[in-house]
């Protein structure tokens, strides 16, 4: 579609999809590749892939921020198996379909080694796309809203091609995911793969990081240790919450309106402050739906004893 004023004249239809492909659209039997299967939102796929009696699924991670925890109840299920691997080194498997989801997603985590974060994204998304063309398999890449960057739309559609910092500190996330997006969409036009794009928003819910800096995860484990809430400057930011399993529901749903103001706020301002002391009032954190299942996992992992 066109937008940002350019126009898209002279583009060639994808070619049709190889015979293997083909074959796939009446089989009823899926093997299924979850990569970064063992982490929070993978986890969670797996589970739901895993209720379909027909399904197989193959998990492959390497555990830099998933863990084999997440993924007990399957490990010895005859239809599941769980692979240590990087997906920056390729992988010849024989697979249906393809849920690359392989990435730190965290900020405090994808800043922590941001060379190996784009090579994620970029060498990780390309060995996935190569695997898919050479077995004839469907890939989902899961995205996310930062490849809107500080938007100066609100909410964004999916024509709005975003605004964002090739050069800051989360560079190798937001660009490192504009290029895998740029990925597969090549390797449609060019190859005629099968591909699906979920840019996801924030998500939070049971097998949340407690340790991963992120708001939901950092206002839970701090209400459950009595201590004050942390509402990173400048105050004003906002940002779309989906619990996960809403989001498995339909994963191509996009939920929108990340605001900022113009300043560049997503850089993390090092002048942290009380909620209260922000606010003048200390705001009330709302469980919802799955959230006591969150609490209870939390509290397990601090050591707070239950009420
Ligand atoms: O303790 C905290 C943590 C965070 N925040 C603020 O809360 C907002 C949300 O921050 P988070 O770290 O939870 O997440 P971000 O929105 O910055 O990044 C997230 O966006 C979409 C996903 O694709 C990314 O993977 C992701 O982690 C930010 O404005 C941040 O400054 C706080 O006020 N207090």
């Amino acid at each position: 579609m066109a937008s940002n004023g350019e126009k898209q004249s002279g583009t060639k239809p994808p070619p049709p999809p190889s015979p293997l492909r083909n074959s796939k659209f009446f089989q009823s039997n899926m093997r299924i590749l979850i990569t970064g299967g063992a982490g929070f939102i993978g986890s969670h796929l797996v589970d739901r892939l895993m209720e379909n009696e027909k399904n197989e699924v193959i998990v492959v991670d390497n555990y830099f921020t998933g863990s084999k925890d997440n993924l007990r109840k399957w490990i010895g299920h005859p239809r599941f198996e769980l692979i240590r691997h990087d997906v920056t080194e390729p992988l010849l498997i024989e697979v249906d379909q393809i849920y690359h989801l392989a990435c730190p997603a965290s900020p405090i985590f994808y800043k922590h080694n941001p060379v190996k974060t784009i090579k994620t994204n970029v060498m990780g998304t390309l060995n996935m796309l190569g695997l898919a063309k050479r077995v004839g398999a469907r890939i989902l890449l899961t995205s996310t809203s930062e490849v809107y960057g500080d938007p100066l739309v609100h909410p964004q559609p999916e024509t709005y091609w975003g605004n964002v910092n090739p050069i800051g500190v989360r560079s190798c996330y937001d660009e490192g995911k504009r290029v895998a997006e740029t990925l597969m969409f090549d390797y449609h036009r060019q190859h005629g793969i099968e591909i699906r794009v979920a840019r996801i928003f924030n998500t939070y819910g049971p097998r949340m990081n407690i340790d991963d800096g992120r708001v939901v995860s950092n206002f839970i484990a701090q209400a459950l240790r009595d201590e004050p809430l942390t509402v990173q400057a400048p105050g004003t930011q906002t940002r779309s919450f989906c619990f996960v399993s809403d989001m498995l529901i339909n994963p191509d749903v996009k939920i929108i309106s990340v605001e900022n103001t113009p300043d560049d706020p997503r850089q993390r301002k090092p002048d942290i402050t009380s909620a209260k002391e922000l606010l003048g009032w200390e705001p009330k954190v709302k469980l919802r739906e799955g959230l006591p299942l969150m609490e209870e996992d939390f509290r397990l992992r601090l050591g707070v004893p239950k009420k």
